[in-house]
């Protein structure tokens, strides 16, 4: 798919139910679909109502009865077809997610790459999904066996919609789970052709369905009472909601929400490397990214020396049409999430930052961009940690340098967060690099990295940033229940 930006405009059905592309029974309200390089509305999508989400739960049923009758080697066998026919069109489902997410082709490309890497690893895993058995006295035993939950629910962010869905589809579906998702109502359009490719892959029809639409889609999907997990991922005050309507209904639920996460630059780190991080801990995606570690502390020692080259690099990243080869970044989700950053700069120069580079709103000279929603990244210099900017998730392109002097100093600083998704490391001294991270309140730590995202690892957060892990192993624990069999293998001795 060679596309050109400005150019593409999606008229499919966006549901996907029973293994097709569908128009939602009782598709009510419709939402405007835009591409954010250029402000143009792209799709039309009809909210799912009640009947719907229905009807998707009850297709999910259906396939969990086939689905989760199979042997871990069957189901590996599809989820390794999935992923390669998502190798397969890696570039066009690259391209799908640069058209409506904004992020540039070079970052969707490895957005994709990462999600058949999910798939494959969970394929990796099927067939050994096992549980144990364990000896009792006088011959009996007893046994686990780790069982499917049934329908999970997968709610997703706008910043890496198909990979998102891969994260909770790949785990879920390897344990033996059915799936109804919902993407965000921005980004509606690349999941269904992940739905596409299960079903080609040969998934049941009806194993993974999709819904769209926003609060009141979600709701309902949270309140189903055949729903038997729920996978969120996005916002603390979603999140809490969402663990409220889980409550209701005893269902388990993975969180994964935002973050404010430290790094912590030494001045013994390796220089350009450090530098080289810190840009990969702000500007992935326009800044909008959960696990950004958007409070870089920088010892004293090199403050100046980091930051001239930190503003130095940043001020050459290409900004632009996220489509063309050479762009590093594209533009923001959409208008009033632009203004929102914007008023976290705003703000912050108010409150005493500098701004050292960056925060303007970005025109491109193409006039097909001149609506798009563009900024220059931006770092802020002389900030301090009692500022908006330090402490809220801006999910922008905006860096924030704060100097410290001391390791115990910039742990406890580090830690002072409501939130605990990510934190990150620079220094060449190894013992303190893992003295570092063992004391840092966060569920993903980097030490002389930041952002990679090998699937093997588990991802998830402390505190706020919420609980349930994505990616390795510990993944399949969030998708999975044990089941216990004590096997008596004498007479019954009654106490009665
Ligand atoms: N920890 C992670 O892995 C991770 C990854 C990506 C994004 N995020 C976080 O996501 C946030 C940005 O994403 P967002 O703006 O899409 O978040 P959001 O909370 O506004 O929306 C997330 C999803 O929830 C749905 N939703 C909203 N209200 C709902 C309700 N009451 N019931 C059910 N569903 C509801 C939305 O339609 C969307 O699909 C940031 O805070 C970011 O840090 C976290
Ligand atoms: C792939 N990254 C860069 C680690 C981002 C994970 C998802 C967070 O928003």
């Amino acid at each position: 798919m060679s596309s050109v930006t400005g150019t593409v405009t999606i008229n499919q059905p966006l549901n996907y139910r029973a293994g097709a592309r569908v128009q939602p029974t009782d598709g009510g309200q419709a939402e405007e679909v835009y591409e954010p390089a250029t402000g143009r509305v792209i799709s039309k999508l009809l909210c799912s109502g009640e009947k719907e989400v229905d009807l998707a739960v009850q297709s999910a049923k259906a396939a969990f009865k086939i689905w989760s009758q199979m042997s871990g080697m069957e189901r590996s066998r599809v989820l390794l077809e999935a992923a390669r026919i998502i190798r397969e069109q890696r570039e066009e489902i690259a391209t799908l997610e640069t058209i409506n997410n904004g992020k540039s082709i070079f970052e969707a490309r490895v957005d994709i790459d990462i999600s058949w890497q999910c798939l494959e690893y969970y394929a990796g895993l099927a067939a050994s999904l096992a549980g144990e058995h364990i000896q009792l006295p006088g011959g009996s035993f007893g046994y686990t066996r780790r069982e499917p939950l049934g329908v999970c629910v997968g709610i997703g962010a706008w910043n890496y919609p198909f990979q998102i869905a891969c994260w909770k589809s790949a785990p879920a579906l390897a344990c033996g789970n059915a799936m109804v998702f919902k993407p965000s109502p921005f980004t509606p359009i690349s999941v269904v052709r992940l739905a596409e490719i299960f079903t080609e892959a040969g998934v049941p029809k009806g194993l993974f369905n999709v819904v769209q639409g926003g609060v009141a889609t979600g709701q309902f999907l949270c309140h189903h009472p055949d729903v038997a997990k729920i996978s969120f991922t996005g916002s603390v005050p979603t999140g809490i909601k969402i663990m409220e309507m889980a409550a209701k209904g005893i269902k388990p639920v993975t969180l994964e929400l935002g973050g404010k996460s430290p790094l912590i630059i030494f001045s013994d780190c390796a220089l350009e490397n450090a530098v080289n991080g810190a840009l990969m801990a702000n500007f992935l995606t326009q800044g909008e990214v959960c696990c950004n570690g958007t409070r870089v502390f920088v010892e004293r020692k090199i403050l100046d020396v980091f930051t001239k080259e930190v503003v130095k690099r940043t001020q050459k990243i290409k900004v632009g049409d996220p489509l063309l080869e050479d762009t590093r970044m594209g533009a923001l989700i959409n208008r009033p999430h632009l203004d929102r950053v914007q008023g976290f700069i705003k703000q912050a120069k108010e409150q005493g930052a500098e701004v050292l580079c960056g925060g303007d709103l970005y025109v491109p000279d193409d006039p097909k961009l001149k609506n798009g929603y563009y900024m220059r990244p931006c770092v802020l210099g002389n900030c301090r940690d009692d500022m908006t900017c330090v402490k809220e998730e801006i999910f922008g392109p905006v860096m924030s340098i704060l100097p410290f002097d001391t390791e115990e100093e910039v742990v406890e600083r580090a830690n002072n967060t409501k939130f605990g998704l990510a934190g990150g490391v620079f220094t060449r001294d190894i013992q303190k690099a893992h003295r570092v991270v063992a004391a840092l309140k966060a569920g993903m730590c980097f030490i002389n990295n930041y952002n990679i995202s090998p699937v093997e690892l588990p991802f998830g957060g402390y505190k706020a940033s919420g609980f349930g892990r994505e990616n390795g192993r510990a993944a399949i624990e969030y998708y999975s229940q044990l089941k216990t069999v004590c096997v008596e293998m004498g007479d019954v001795e009654s106490v009665f």
